[in-house]
């Protein structure tokens, strides 16, 4: 099985399919032959077999639906008993005529839903053909809608999706109103975006992708990094590699009242593997004391850490970032902006600043650029408000959540989703701030070659992250100190490949 790391739009999919279309390759047979192979091994792996089991299709009025009644027709076949439940005033003709010559039956979808529901909620398998890439993202309206609210109300049978979980905005990963949540998603000819954004990513459930002889042009809309990509991005030492030439970090966290987030920022880039850690501000005591590697006080750096510890009423450190902001970056050095650092941001910087709010964060990052959105509206549409925030500030954006997303240059988007939700502690922050600092240090050079790398190295440092986490403890809480100590392992481990 392949596992989706890349993902095109709907407009790229269509692009991709044309040539094929035109050329008379037959895409539609291709993609529900492989959507009923997926579907007869789930109904091996619940039933111990396929003969005799009862599979409920949902078809809309597309091709998505098309797809579903050609599979339900190949299932047909093999001996299950298919019921077609239409909800649209129209379905694909040459897929619901196949579907009933082979001995299907389908019925029209109208109120009052119970039956159906019912029907479909006793089934072995749903398959969700009702929208594919041809949805406008506002979820399933109408008696579709009923339909599943009432299916789920009976409880939720094992269900297959087909292309992607019907009603979510495809390119996005928005999801409005009703959406059937499936237990895998068989998708066709190249992985769209909602399979890998959150939220809707969620509803997919474990996909497979059908690959259909596609070759998207332009590069993939979303990416995720896996393990594999994470030893060409990060800066391993040269044999002749000193501590400068490794990259020296600054880091302005913590106060005396805060002293741990400059403890957790500095360990983590410590262990991270940078040159050098230089700590300024009131913690300085305890961060050597925890850190003996740390100096303390001005130096010459390539990097920085802003932020994290830092309260609203830190006099003394909200004035060293504010210094800061008005020189390094215009002296190119990179810098990670997080916590009480994001509000000190000036109007606009470039990208290789980025910043890593949370989604209350990043409302206030982009209500102080005249926005009008708030936490819940960045955690309904992530990628859309990541976005906008680079657009607004120049910055790289990487927005914490169950799954991270990462908006930088050149149109350049990374969805990562490498944490346990244990990891959702106090300090967890801190030390992805730490992490990606000691990223940004040993490789600022090449962000200012390539600006669009500061993504790709804050969804590295996402990745490193989440992974330390399990790593520290797989099934169980963990402390942010935990992850920090596990970083050493967790980067020698991916490196090795
Ligand atoms: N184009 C091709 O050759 C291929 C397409 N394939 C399938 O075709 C699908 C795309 O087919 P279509 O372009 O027909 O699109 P859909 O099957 O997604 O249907 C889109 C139609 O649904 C309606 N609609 C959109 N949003 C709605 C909403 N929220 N509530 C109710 N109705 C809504 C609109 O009338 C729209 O025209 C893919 O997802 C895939 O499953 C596959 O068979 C592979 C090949
Ligand atoms: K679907």
């Amino acid at each position: 099985m392949r596992v989706v790391l890349q993902t095109w739009t709907s407009a790229q999919v269509r692009a991709a399919e044309q040539p094929l279309l035109a050329a008379g390759v037959p895409l539609m047979e291709r993609a529900a032959f492989a959507l009923h192979v997926h579907t007869a091994a789930a109904l091996r792996e619940l039933r111990g077999g396929v003969a005799g089991a009862r599979v409920v299709v949902l078809v809309g009025p597309g091709n998505n639906g098309g797809d579903a009644l050609y599979a339900g027709a190949l299932l047909a076949r093999r001996g299950v008993a298919v019921h077609a439940v239409l909800t649209a005033t129209r379905a694909h003709e040459a897929g619901l005529a196949a579907l009933l010559r082979a001995g299907g039956r389908a019925v029209q979808l109208a109120e009052p839903v119970d039956e159906v529901a019912a029907l479909a909620a006793g089934a072995d398998v749903v398959l969700d053909g009702v929208l594919g890439i041809g949805a406008d993202g506002s979820g399933l309206r109408g008696v579709s809608g009923a339909l599943v609210d009432a299916i789920v109300a009976r409880g939720r049978p094992y269900v297959v999706a087909v292309d992607l979980p019907s009603g979510l905005g495809v390119d996005d990963g928005r999801r409005d109103g009703v959406v059937l949540d499936a237990d895998l998603t068989v998708t066709f000819g190249a992985a769209k975006p909602c399979l890998l954004l959150p939220p809707g990513a969620r509803a997919a459930g474990r996909v497979v992708l059908v690959d259909l002889g596609l070759d998207p042009a332009g590069a993939p809309e979303v990416v995720r990094l896996d393990p594999s990509d994470v030893a060409a991005l990060w800066p391993v030492p040269a044999p002749d590699a000193h501590k400068y030439t490794r990259g020296v970090l600054g880091v302005v966290a913590g106060s005396r009242a805060y002293q741990g987030a400059a403890v957790l920022t500095t360990g983590a880039a410590v262990r991270a593997g940078v040159g050098m850690v230089r700590y300024l501000g009131d913690a300085g005591d305890a961060v050597v004391a925890a850190h003996p590697e740390v100096v303390v006080g001005h130096g010459r750096v390539q990097a920085w850490v802003f932020g994290p510890g830092v309260s609203p009423d830190d006099a003394g450190q909200r004035r060293r970032i504010e210094y800061a902001f008005e020189h390094v970056l215009e002296r190119g050095e990179a810098a990670v902006v997080d916590a009480g650092a994001l509000e000190l941001l000036p109007p606009h910087v470039g990208p290789h600043a980025v910043l890593t709010p949370h989604a209350g964060e990043l409302a206030r990052v982009l209500t102080l650029r005249g926005e009008q959105v708030d936490r819940a509206g960045v955690e309904a549409e992530p990628l859309r408000w990541a976005r906008r925030a680079h657009e607004l500030t120049g910055a790289t954006v990487l927005l914490k959540g169950p799954v991270t997303v990462v908006a930088g240059a050149h149109g350049a988007v990374y969805a990562q989703a490498d944490a346990p939700a244990w990891l959702s502690t106090a300090g967890a922050g801190d030390v992805l701030a730490g992490l990606l600092g000691a990223l940004l240090a040993g490789r600022v050079d090449d962000v200012h070659d390539d600006p669009s790398l500061a993504a790709a190295l804050a969804a590295t440092a996402a990745l490193v992250h989440g992974r330390a986490a399990h790593r520290a403890n797989p099934d169980g809480p963990i402390s942010a100190r935990a992850v920090a100590d596990a970083l050493p392992g967790t980067i020698a481990e991916v490196l090795a490949g």
